[in-house]
């Protein structure tokens, strides 16, 4: 659906070019979710208004259904904003309109229909969102959830084929941004549509995304399926979000993996299983066959998008053999295993994590 080939931005800041995207080469297919994850700065909203060219880019191609929308015109813009809605994170809404009437905007924007066409369109889209109670309520009369909800529905007005989330949900409570990624999700499901969203926080990523770029620095450092980036991050801005979303306690760790350090046979590992499996009886297995001692530091189980996993933290102790027995077990209990004592050295000194498989 979307592709992008070799994208590049640049600012011209105080007479001094900032670069904020450098070569980037996506591929978004139609009816997924993609997610962009980045700090602050990275280039995320850059990137997401680079898709309906809010943002031209300095070099490089958008492709969307096919055609090169970065030799559009301002009237194929105009209807290519149309085939794509935006969802912005402070809502954006006519404060003097009501939600029907911020709903209907757009619709009226086009020319295309009459008045009992927008009236019957809106009132579809305030039963998607779950707005009947608040048609003709304003803006100033909504929480923040319901605000988004009547932004969603607006953006969904002129059946676009793709959906952009700008940081949708981060000026949402915990609780409501899980109903709205929720909302999202079904829509994605019930109608099919592409949604690609920017996000600073792995844990939206992980409730609705299929697929996931992270950015650093206007670049992409990594990219994938995310169970496969959430479980098996490779880049140090990856494993630190992922860290965060995990609430991993980067300094225990730290601490934990320096006297690994001293004592040198003493691992920190974490353990990985993706499905309904359970580590602990592969683990009483594991000690009962070895003189290693096993100590379980931190356990988690949990979902990413349908996928339940389960991740153990724990320290190994024993003589170099007795650790590659436990090692091998772990192996041939299909269990991915990463060492982490170097994955807290990079997240602290920022390079590249040193993660081994079995
Ligand atoms: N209009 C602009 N003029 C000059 N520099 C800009 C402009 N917009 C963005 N930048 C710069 O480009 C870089 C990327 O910014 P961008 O807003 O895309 O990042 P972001 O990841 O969305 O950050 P945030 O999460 O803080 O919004 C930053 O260095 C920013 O200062």
């Amino acid at each position: 659906m979307i592709e992008i080939a070799q994208l590049e931005k640049d600012y011209l800041v105080q007479g001094r070019q900032v670069s904020a995207l450098r070569n980037i080469n996506l591929h978004i297919a139609q009816g997924e979710v993609f997610g962009i994850i980045g700090r602050s700065g990275a280039g995320k909203s850059t990137l997401l208004r680079a898709l309906n060219l809010l943002e031209r880019p300095t070099r490089g191609k958008v492709v969307f259904e096919g055609e090169d929308i970065t030799q559009f015109d301002a009237s194929q813009l105009q209807s290519l904003r149309q085939r794509i809605g935006m969802v912005f994170q402070h809502f954006n809404l006519l404060s003097a309109k009501t939600v029907a009437q911020n709903i209907e905007f757009p619709l009226k924007l086009t020319g295309k229909y009459t008045t009992e066409e927008r009236t019957k369109r809106v009132a579809e889209l305030i039963d998607l969102v779950g707005l009947q109670e608040h048609a003709n309520k304003y803006p100033a009369q909504l929480s923040g959830g319901q605000k988004q909800r009547v932004g969603i529905a607006r953006a969904l007005a002129n059946y676009p084929h793709l959906l952009l989330c700008d940081e949708a949900t981060s000026a949402l409570d915990p609780e409501t941004t899980q109903q709205i990624l929720r909302l999202l999700l079904d829509i994605n499901q019930k109608l099919g549509l592409t949604i690609v969203l920017i996000t600073h926080e792995m844990q939206v990523i992980r409730s609705i995304c299929d697929r996931v770029a992270v950015i650093d620095s206007g670049e992409i450092v990594e990219t994938g399926n995310v169970v496969e980036v959430f479980l098996h991050p490779r880049h140090a801005v990856t494993q630190s979000l992922v860290a965060e979303n995990q609430a991993l306690d980067l300094s225990l760790l730290q601490e934990l993996a320096q006297r690994g350090n001293v004592a040198e046979h003493s691992y920190l590992l974490r353990l990985t299983y993706v499905g309904n499996a359970t580590h602990e009886p592969i683990l009483s297995r594991i000690t009962a066959q070895t003189s290693a001692e096993i100590t379980i530091l931190q356990g988690v189980i949990a979902r990413i998008k349908n996928t339940p996993y389960g991740q153990l933290i724990v320290e190994v102790l024993g003589s170099e053999v007795e650790i590659d027995k436990v090692l091998k077990l772990l192996g041939q209990a299909n269990i991915r295993v990463d060492v982490l004592n170097h994955l807290v050295q990079s997240s602290i000194n920022s390079t590249p994590d040193q993660t081994q498989e079995n």
